[in-house]
């Protein structure tokens, strides 16, 4: 199996800004994909909507991630869709073109193939009316960037079968995003109804000139923005009533429901003098950054956030990070080590990129994710020993129980990171490694560390013999390595005598 999810075969109708970010989360997951778009420029587009995907991904994770799908242009809809198991509609929000195309999919399509349609407000029912197999038609409702945002809202449709949503939901969670089925459609769902109301309160306040577009941003992404990412509306309203909770909220801020806190009915004329006041302002705020340059910086900043809140509610996760460890976890899990790894030279074990959160004040990868690479060395060669997470929760595993790291050269952001292992010594009970990091193309050494690992019994708590199973896996290795050169900076220590250095 080459992807994670029950499909394999993939078909994007529409590659603009959204089908662009399906079909990178698509071929991320290791799914092939054939993309339809009459677009003259739909490769060109696609392909700069990819690069920002992977460059983004190799900041998120260090996971293993499949190999990519094969990506496929064709020169029309039937070609695309003619083998795909899921086919995803992304053209215009129309609803007369978006019927014409999802009636051409349904006459081309094998007749189980699933159909989601990327519409951000158009009900699955009006979709389907006409389709001759309207059972297999559903909304999946996706974010912006959709390689990088796991939400996507599920709706049903009056004849979209219960099976429907149920494989479409198994299949989105398999690749690592989070499929939320909407109990009953209405328009604009539930992510575009709260959406819409924020985005009539934003236009009317510039109309009013209450504010400009940058200081209307500045209260979103300085305050109740940074509370989204993290808690909802309620958790977070939940918490704002004190001791007494949600409660204690309503009963304090129902009443202003009724104040004129809102002109949420009244939709704004945007007039020409309003798209102009609005379309100036914003290139004001870019201040010359183009999409592609926003867009990068808006995906290094999503990625800082997941991380932050992978290692949240004491490293457990929390939310899209927790979701994110899950799915990292999964990677892990069907990673196979290689069958034969080259054992004349110290082992290539990890490859990584410096992500944005890595980065300290003064502007190179900070002191604990060497660390943090490092550790990812060491458990890549207990992988390689059959140490995986099955072995670790049947109740033996090896401790870390001393490092030397040594920092070498600074990592910059985005660099590349490529560590190697070496077994120093090993008995039944420890492994003594050396790692080298290398960074960036031409290669130069950052940092070595290292370390001596301890084989423990984590049940009874205390240092145990490895198994036949383990000593077998790692013999081959410590008998290559022992004819390597011994690292010269193996067992230094800082080694600096003790003297007056400050008069
Ligand atoms: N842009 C956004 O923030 C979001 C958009 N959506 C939804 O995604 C859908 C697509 O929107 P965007 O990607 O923003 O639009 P877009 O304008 O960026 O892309 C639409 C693409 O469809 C192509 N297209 C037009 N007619 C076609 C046809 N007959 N067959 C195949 N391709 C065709 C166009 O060439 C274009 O590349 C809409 O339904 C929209 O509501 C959903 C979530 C967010
Ligand atoms: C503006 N929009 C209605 C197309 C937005 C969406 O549908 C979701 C998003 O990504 O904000």
């Amino acid at each position: 199996m080459t992807s994670l999810a029950p499909l394999s075969r993939a078909a994007c109708i529409g590659g603009g800004v959204i089908g662009g970010g399906w079909i990178a989360r698509f071929l991320l997951a290791g799914i092939d994909v054939k993309v339809f778009d009459p677009h003259p420029e739909a490769q060109r587009i696609v392909g700069e909507v990819l690069a920002n995907a992977e460059r983004a991904y190799g900041l998120l994770t260090n996971a293993p991630l499949l190999p990519r799908g094969r990506l496929t242009f064709c020169a029309s809809l039937r070609e695309a869709v003619t083998d795909a198991e899921w086919i995803q509609e992304s053209v215009p929000e129309r609803l007369d073109l978006k019927r014409r195309v999802l009636g051409e999919i349904d006459a081309a399509a094998p007749a189980d193939a699933l159909i989601g349609s990327s519409t951000s407000g158009l009900l699955p029912s009006d979709l389907q009316a006409e389709l001759t197999h309207p059972e297999r038609l559903f909304v999946a409702h996706p974010y912006n960037p959709v390689y990088l945002l796991p939400l996507v809202e599920i709706v049903g449709g009056t004849a979209t079968a219960p099976a429907t949503i149920e494989r479409a939901k198994a299949v989105l969670d398999a690749i690592g995003m989070k499929g939320v089925v909407i109990a009953r459609e209405i328009e604009a769902f539930v992510g575009d109804r709260l959406l819409e109301a924020l985005w009539r309160e934003a236009l009317w306040l510039i109309k009013d000139d209450i504010c400009d577009v940058e200081t209307l941003d500045d209260v979103i992404r300085y305050s109740f923005g940074l509370r989204w990412a993290q808690m909802g509306l309620f958790q977070t309203y939940r918490i704002a009533g004190g001791e007494a909770g949600m409660r204690h909220f309503l009963a304090q801020f129902g009443p202003c429901l009724k104040w004129p806190w809102t002109k949420l009915t009244d939709v704004v004329d945007l007039d020409d003098a309003l798209v102009e006041k609005i379309g100036a302002q914003s290139d004001a705020q870019a201040a010359g950054l183009s999409i592609r340059e926003l867009e990068r910086i808006r995906d290094e900043n999503l990625v800082g956030i997941v991380q932050a809140l992978k290692a949240g509610r004491g490293g457990e996760g929390w939310g899209a990070g927790k979701l994110l460890a899950d799915f990292e976890q999964r990677l892990l899990a069907q990673a196979s080590p290689p069958e034969t790894p080259d054992l004349s030279a110290p082992l290539a074990l990890v490859e990584t990129r410096v992500s944005p959160a890595w980065i300290d004040y003064n502007g190179h990868m900070t002191e604990h994710r060497y660390l943090q690479v490092f550790g990812d060395t060491t458990d890549a060669l207990l992988r390689l020993i059959g140490v995986d997470l099955a072995y670790v929760e049947a109740g033996h595993s090896y401790y870390t129980v001393e490092t030397h790291i040594r920092h070498l050269d600074e990592a910059k952001l985005g660099e590349e990171l490529r560590s190697t292992c070496q077994i120093v010594a090993a008995d039944e009970k420890r492994i003594h490694v050396f790692h080298r990091l290398f960074a960036g193309a031409p290669a130069r050494e950052v940092a070595t560390a290292e370390q001596m690992l301890l084989h423990v019994d984590t049940k009874a708590g205390r240092a145990a013999p490895a198994p036949g199973t383990v000593l077998a896996r790692l013999r081959p290795i410590v008998d290559a390595h022992a004819r390597l050169d011994v690292p010269p900076e193996a067992g230094r220590s800082i080694g600096r005598k003790r003297e007056p250095v400050i008069a």
